[in-house]
């Protein structure tokens, strides 16, 4: 079984009369357990593809596999619980509501997914995260790379096998951007977890088991 199968995968966006390929006949396999970064230049397709993987885009052709399951056929319930329960999702502007405090932003996916008792679970992220102690506090209140890895805290309460990242780095400087890093790399190593990060940083690319190199929405 892959963690990820794509064949052919294209994604053209449509403007009225004109037409952005951003995605073209990609194909690649993520193997579960695997670490895998998708590298290249600003609008070559990261972002898209990432958001493909994580069903928050359809695709205009071509298969798309996750855990062997072919999302384009996936429909209502089914496609939301591949979302909710086995991909989790890190942005690179960290996504978190500013009115909810720490442990509540983590805790917001087990309200949709009717599983608000697993709040231990909350617990240990927060300790993993090293956040244990800021967990009444809001967002604006903690540093950039904080709020990411509450970010990276929340993505993971549902216990998803997948775990994707939009440029999770991005907004860091290069000691929080390595954090960051370290800890999605152990996250991968200690549970097996499947990490695809997206990052214009060759040193944090170097990092992964395996770079995906885009260039005008194809793999190279
Ligand atoms: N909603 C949209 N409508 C039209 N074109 C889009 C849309 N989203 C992205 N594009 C275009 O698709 C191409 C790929 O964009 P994408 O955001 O995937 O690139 P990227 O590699 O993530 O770039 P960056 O590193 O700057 O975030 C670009 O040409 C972009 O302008």
């Amino acid at each position: 079984m892959s963690a990820i199968l794509a064949r052919g995968l294209t994604r053209i966006y449509r403007r009225s009369a004109e037409e952005i390929a951003a995605l073209f006949g990609v194909d690649l396999i993520v193997e579960p357990g695997e670490f895998v970064a998708i590298t290249g230049a600003s609008g070559a397709g990261k972002t898209t593809l990432l958001n493909l993987m994580g069903c928050l885009d359809q695709p205009t052709s071509g298969l798309l596999k996750l855990l062997d399951r072919d999302v384009g056929i996936l429909r209502g319930k089914d496609l939301e619980t591949m979302r909710r329960q086995h991909v989790g999702f890190v942005f690179q502007d960290y996504c978190l509501l500013p009115t909810l405090t720490v442990e509540e932003n983590v805790a917001l996916p087990l309200l949709f997914s009717r599983a608000l008792h697993q709040r231990d679970r909350v617990r240990d992220l927060l300790t993993r995260v090293d956040l244990q102690h800021r967990s009444d506090h809001l967002p604006r209140e903690l540093s950039g790379g904080e709020q990411q890895r509450v970010a990276i805290a929340r993505a993971l309460v549902n216990n998803p096998e997948i775990l994707l990242a939009d440029e999770p780095t991005g907004n860091l400087d290069s000691k929080r951007g390595n954090e960051i890093v370290a800890l999605l790399r152990d996250m991968n190593q200690t549970e097996g977890l499947t990490v695809v990060l997206s990052t214009h940083n060759r040193d944090l690319a170097d990092r992964a088991d395996r770079q995906v190199k885009l260039i005008d929405g194809r793999v190279v």
